[in-house]
């Protein structure tokens, strides 16, 4: 029998989208075939979604919604419209991890509070210190976690905070004023690492604290890229920073152990560390004591300078909002003098706007966990080994749980949000450790801005970024002047 072109060709195509097909499921086949029907066995069943294309997975659909058409939330509401919205969990493969979106309150509740079935695994444990808050775990969390709140998050605490903080900010405030146009991310950054500086371990501005800057730059570059330490990769260059950090902050406690004098004592972050004792009266080791101040350099900088920078964007963008705090702010103006940490919590609508700018602000877009072990939820299967995404924004965004959610509405705190759906700052063990002290240095900034200063957005109408976090393209440029 003669065999034609015809049948060659036919049979070419059969062999093309059988590749084809194989390699447009090959994540699904690999990862989660497998599991379905193990989860059968067990009655429950994977959430429903996609594992994207081999290797890269979703990466190119989340590129799309957050990069190229910038409507980072259509990235969930495109799940929802396909999918369904059952309890608000879907399948994935995202940064280069099989993963298990979770997007509603219920789901992420479960996750938060559960450590028994989900953990906290920082990609670059390396960078911010094995010692550190962010990467201990139970009892040890438990013990670093008391102490460190109590330096910088209770209110003994940010009552000295608020004392220390604010000549910088007054003067960083005067310097805006006389440049007459700046970006305001960059220039809060500064006014945000020279306070870090000095209730951090004692730094005052000048080459000590620019090198520092510089150091941590490296690291969180680090953080955010692929942890291979080979000469010339920015993991590499991001551990020679932390080495040389740490030096810098060792030398300082060295300084502080050798002249010890309770008179002398500085009462910052480095003191209170150094001195404070557990419940069983054991103190920090040195090296538990350098690695959480650098992880908290890290937590700490660059979350308070967005918030600030969203704190000028929005008062600025709602003259309404403006006239309110100014009317406020008026009532406890003490002629350029500083306020209190105490001052603040009369300042009744300050309070509602710093929480609408963070809210806003979406800093912790998502928040990761790893499943230690398979875990079902509401006949879910949530496979051991899987990431977990727990995906704030989306909370945040939902006009299911904020009315109207973009818009910039401080009185929408008149009221509580619905149980689960405000996750800003994480939730269960590890919701942040530095969140009142977030909001305190928001609150100050205000403070100062409105009562001695008018500034416009250069660019009401700019467009937006989204990565790593949101932020207006031009970085708030405004022009500013004293009133
Ligand atoms: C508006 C500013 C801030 C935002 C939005 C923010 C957000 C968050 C979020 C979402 C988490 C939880 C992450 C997770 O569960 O995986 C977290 C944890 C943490 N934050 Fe913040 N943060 C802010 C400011 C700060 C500041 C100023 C500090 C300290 C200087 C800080 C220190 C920490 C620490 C140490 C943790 C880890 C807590 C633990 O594991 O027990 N944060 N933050």
């Amino acid at each position: 029998m003669e065999v034609t072109i015809d049948v060659y060709m036919a049979i070419l195509v059969g062999i093309v989208s059988l590749l084809g097909s194989l390699f447009w499921w090959w994540n699904d086949i690999f990862y989660a075939l497998p599991l379905s029907f193990r989860c059968s066995a067990s009655g429950t069943k994977l959430p429903p979604g996609s594992m994207g294309l081999p290797f890269l997975g979703e990466m190119l659909h989340f590129l799309y919604y957050f990069k190229l058409v910038r409507r980072p939330d259509d990235y969930i509401n495109a799940k929802r419209k396909k999918y369904g919205d059952k309890v608000g969990l879907y399948r994935t493969h995202l940064f280069g991890k099989p993963s298990i979106i979770v997007c509603s309150p219920s789901a992420c509740k479960f996750v938060l509070q559960s450590e028994e079935n989900f953990f906290l695994e920082w990609p670059a444990v390396e960078i911010v210190g094995k010692n550190s808050l962010v990467a201990v775990e139970g009892r040890s969390h438990t013990r670093v976690r008391n102490l460190v709140v109590k330096v910088i998050n209770q209110p003994d605490a940010l009552r000295r905070i608020a004392e220390t903080v604010q000549p910088r900010i007054i003067a960083a405030l005067k310097l805006w004023a006389h440049k007459g146009r700046i970006i305001a991310y960059n220039e809060a950054k500064k006014v945000t690492f020279e306070n870090i500086g000095k209730y951090f371990a004692g730094i005052e501005p000048g080459t000590h604290l620019e090198t520092l800057d510089k150091l941590f730059e490296g690291m969180v570059k680090g953080i955010r890229s692929q942890p291979i330490n080979f000469p010339g990769t920015t993991y590499h260059h991001a551990l020679q920073c932390r080495k040389k950090a740490l030096a810098i902050f060792k030398k300082e406690m060295d300084k502080r152990k050798n002249g010890w004098d309770e008179s002398k004592a500085k009462n910052d972050l480095m003191d209170g560390l150094m001195r404070l004792k557990d419940e069983e009266g054991k103190q920090l080791s040195e090296m538990e004591v350098l690695d959480n101040i650098v992880s908290l350099v890290v937590a700490g900088y660059e979350s308070t300078s967005i918030s600030i920078m969203w704190a000028v964007y929005y008062i600025a963008k709602y003259p309404n909002v403006l006239k309110r705090l100014q009317e406020e702010h008026k009532s406890i103006a003490k002629n350029g003098d500083l306020i209190t940490s105490d001052d603040i919590q009369k300042l009744k609508y300050t309070v509602k706007v710093v929480e609408e700018a963070i809210r806003l602000a979406n800093i912790a877009q998502v928040f990761f966990r790893t499943a230690r072990k398979d875990a079902d939820y509401k006949g879910y299967r949530i496979p051991e080994g899987w990431k977990l995404i727990c995906w704030a924004r989306y909370m945040h965004t939902n006009p299911e749980n904020f009315e109207d959610p973009l818009c910039f509405n401080p009185d929408r705190w008149d009221g509580q949000p619905k149980p689960g759906t405000y996750l800003v700052f994480g939730g269960g063990s590890r919701i942040c450790a530095g969140n009142m002290l977030a909001r305190l240095q928001v609150a100050i900034f205000i403070h100062h801005l409105v009562v001695g200063y008018r500034w416009e957005l250069v660019n009401p109408e700019a467009k937006m970024t989204y990565l790593p976090h949101p932020k207006p393209v031009d970085l708030v440029e405004i022009n500013i002047s004293r009133i």
